[in-house]
């Protein structure tokens, strides 16, 4: 008998593989990967000791949020209703400028209990006092992309600080939790960042080998003032600092003009849509068709919980389906079986990590199964468009991550939920000193 494998009987199986797009059948599990799918029961069947009923679940690969800000779920309804700059400067950085180590901590523990019970295995957090947070990767055994984000509207040697942190967290936790965490460098934003700073952690991701992320093009004031200060475009002003010489993605990018589309594709830069942050903010909506059309690797990111208001990513697949037919008039430029792919391969060609985003022999074990029971998933046309027109969040009922579950049954099996409401709570209470 080999224990490491199990198998996974009589289900149903959304692949993300365009020529079987849905497999009714089997799949076996050995250690962090997928040994098996397929319609056939398994050649070694005999020899599989732990099986489990799939007759009454949709499996499918787990989802990858590739943007947002983790922690900044404790500022969820602190305010609404703003544009990117006033939300930004007078309501989150004066909020964020009392997060203590506690506040990052119980903060990501609410937003990763959030994502995973959702059907997210595989997050991108920009943010501070990334300690906290790859701890609470490591503990919850969520997949994580962690970067120390940096803001560079500071005194030289503060931005000094701020790049050796980064540079620490990125040497220190990549490749941690057996594997599970990946870390990068990150500026900010073309907005908050000295030309010289962003500068300085393209450097750095060239010394240690890392990609880069940042946030660009969210707004049209952002292009303009960019303009103004330095004669470029966001585009071509990141480019002209190196950044797209790395292995790269963009938040965002709303604002960019045919040619800005092509450059992206030519330097390999891929983006990260967040379709609800940028109708929240009133920022506008990016042109996704197009970007998909010249070959640029797109994918779906939530942005943080105070700009979304949730974190389920089936809400923002869903949106991704809807928006841009309403925008270009055109139902057929964002179908279904697309926006789904936005949130799998999607998601894992904008990380660089072709191992994840589909079920397949041979791929690592991040699935999550919701439950097939519900009203909204019949009758049985198209389970794909039931996933994106139809699904929610609520529907996963458990989820695995490098073969390993972590939701059973809607309850997460490594984080204390109880607490982590509470402690989030009680930080919310003492920021907001009521
Ligand atoms: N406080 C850090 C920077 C943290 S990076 C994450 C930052 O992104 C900000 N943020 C969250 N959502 C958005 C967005 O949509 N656009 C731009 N910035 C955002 C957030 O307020 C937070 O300050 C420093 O010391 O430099
Ligand atoms: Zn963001």
């Amino acid at each position: 008998m080999n224990m490491s494998k199990w198998w996974i009987e009589n289900g149903t199986f959304v692949t993300m593989d365009e020529a079987q797009p849905v497999v009714r059948g089997h799949m076996v599990v050995d250690g962090d990967r997928i040994a098996y799918i397929g319609e056939e029961r398994p050649q070694d069947a005999d020899d599989i000791a732990v099986r489990i009923d799939g007759s009454r679940r949709i499996y499918m690969p787990g989802l990858i949020n590739t943007h947002g800000h983790a922690a900044m779920s404790l500022l969820r309804g602190y305010s609404d209703d703003e544009a990117l700059q006033t939300w930004l400067q007078d309501y989150m950085w004066p909020m964020e400028a009392k997060f203590t180590d506690a506040d990052v901590k119980w903060g990501t523990s609410l937003a990763v209990l959030e994502m995973l019970k959702s059907g997210t295995t595989t997050f991108v957090d920009m943010y501070d006092r990334m300690d906290q947070v790859a701890r609470v990767v490591e503990q919850s055994g969520m997949r994580g992309v962690l970067m120390r984000g940096a803001i560079g509207l500071c005194p030289e040697e503060v931005q000094r600080e701020k790049l050796a942190e980064a540079v620490q967290f990125a040497k220190d936790w990549n490749g941690a939790a057996d594997g599970r965490i990946m870390t990068m460098m990150s500026p900010h934003a073309p907005y908050t960042c000295p030309p010289a700073f962003i500068e300085s952690f393209v450097q750095a991701a060239h010394d240690l080998d890392l990609p880069m992320h940042t946030h660009m093009s969210e707004t049209q004031a952002e292009v303009e003032q960019n303009v103004r200060e330095y004669g470029l475009r966001p585009v071509a002003h990141l480019d002209r600092l190196g950044l797209f010489s790395r292995p790269s993605f963009v938040a965002h990018a709303v604002h960019l003009t045919d040619e800005e589309i092509a450059l992206l594709a030519e330097r390999g830069v891929a983006v990260s849509h967040n379709p609800a942050s940028n109708l929240k903010l009133a920022s506008g909506v990016a042109r996704v068709p197009e970007l998909l059309k010249a070959g640029v690797a797109v994918s779906l990111g939530t942005d943080s919980a105070a700009s979304n208001n949730n974190l389920d990513l089936f809400d923002e697949i869903r949106l991704a389906a809807l928006i841009h037919k309403g925008v270009s008039g055109d139902p057929t430029v964002m179908p279904a079986h697309q926006a789904l792919q936005l949130a799998t391969l999607g998601g894992a060609a904008t990380i660089r990590q072709p191992e994840l985003g589909a079920l397949q022999a041979g791929l690592k074990a991040d699935f999550i199964a919701l439950d097939a029971d519900q009203p909204h998933f019949y009758p049985r046309t198209d389970l794909v468009s039931h996933l994106v027109y139809a699904a929610s969040g609520r529907d996963v009922r458990d989820v695995w991550v490098d073969g390993r579950q972590v939701v059973q049954g809607g309850v997460c099996l490594l984080l204390d939920e109880e607490k982590i409401l509470a402690e989030a709570e009680a930080c919310y209470r003492r920021l907001a000193g009521a």
